[in-house]
């Protein structure tokens, strides 16, 4: 009995120390006769900095698409913070991804024509969590991304790329999500900007799990795991296109 008390406590910790567990994930694009992703077996642990490389094409916004829940696996399992994503309805899976997780889009996606402060507050409304504090979080996050505060009240769309891409961040972890995504948001910038880009990213992530997917093998370097595409499809799935 008390073995199996300890072990189960064990299987527990484990399950919760894991950001992200792919099962079985098969997913096909509509009118596919094969699957654009299949993955046995994935996992990122809580605080852990993935570098996912793929080559194009080799699925890897199929695989950001299904952690955020825009794509639903045909099959499989995808729980995320010790959750069951993929089984929650719409309005849950918007209410999760709002709380516990942050994603940096390629393209930005910031509102051009609403106030850097205003792009950011609408991360904290939809999570529930925009109160007194959320303006000071802001301008703390811009200042440890190396931002003035008076960016704040500039149009979004008046910024640089270089500023953009740091408002994304902010925006992005305004509610200290667990979990975030990055989508390849590097490729406008010069060798020296995206090194600058890389390590702030990293630092003001902090223990946040990262997943970070790119087709740019230099930017291994900062991560502490790599992840091929090759190997994360390497092993079959049952599928069902
Ligand atoms: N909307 C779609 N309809 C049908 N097939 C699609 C669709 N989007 C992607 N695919 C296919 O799914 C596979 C994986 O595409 P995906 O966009 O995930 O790759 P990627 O690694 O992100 O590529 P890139 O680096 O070029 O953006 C490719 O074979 C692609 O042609």
């Amino acid at each position: 009995m008390v073995v199996l008390a300890i072990s189960l406590s064990g299987s527990k910790n484990l399950a919760c120390s894991r950001a992200i567990e792919l099962t079985n994930i098969s997913f096909c694009y509509p009118g596919a006769s094969t699957p654009a992703l299949t993955i046995a077996d994935w996992h990122v642990n809580k605080g852990e900095h993935v570098f996912v490389q793929g080559a194009s094409g080799s699925g890897k916004s199929t695989l950001l698409n299904l952690l955020t829940g825009t794509l639903v696996p045909d099959s499989g399992s995808i729980r995320l913070l010790g959750k069951e994503f993929s089984a929650l309805a719409a309005r849950h899976k918007d209410g999760f991804r709002a709380r516990h997780i942050g994603v940096v889009f390629q393209q930005f996606n910031l509102i051009d024509y609403l106030s850097v402060k205003q792009n950011i507050a609408t991360a904290a409304y939809f999570a529930g969590t925009l109160n007194q504090q959320t303006q000071r979080r802001a301008t703390e996050l811009l200042h440890k991304l190396e931002l003035p505060a008076n960016v704040l009240s500039r149009q979004a769309g008046s910024l640089s790329v270089g500023q953009q891409q740091r408002v994304a961040i902010a925006r992005a972890l305004i509610n200290a999500p667990e979990l975030l995504i990055v989508d390849e948001p590097t490729s406008a910038l010069d060798a020296n900007a995206r090194d600058a880009f890389m390590r702030l990213l990293l630092e003001v992530a902090d223990s946040s799990a990262v997943v970070f997917v790119s087709h740019d093998a230099g930017l291994a370097t900062y991560f502490t795991r790599q992840q091929s595409m090759a190997e994360l499809t390497a092993q079959s799935v049952q599928t069902v296109c």
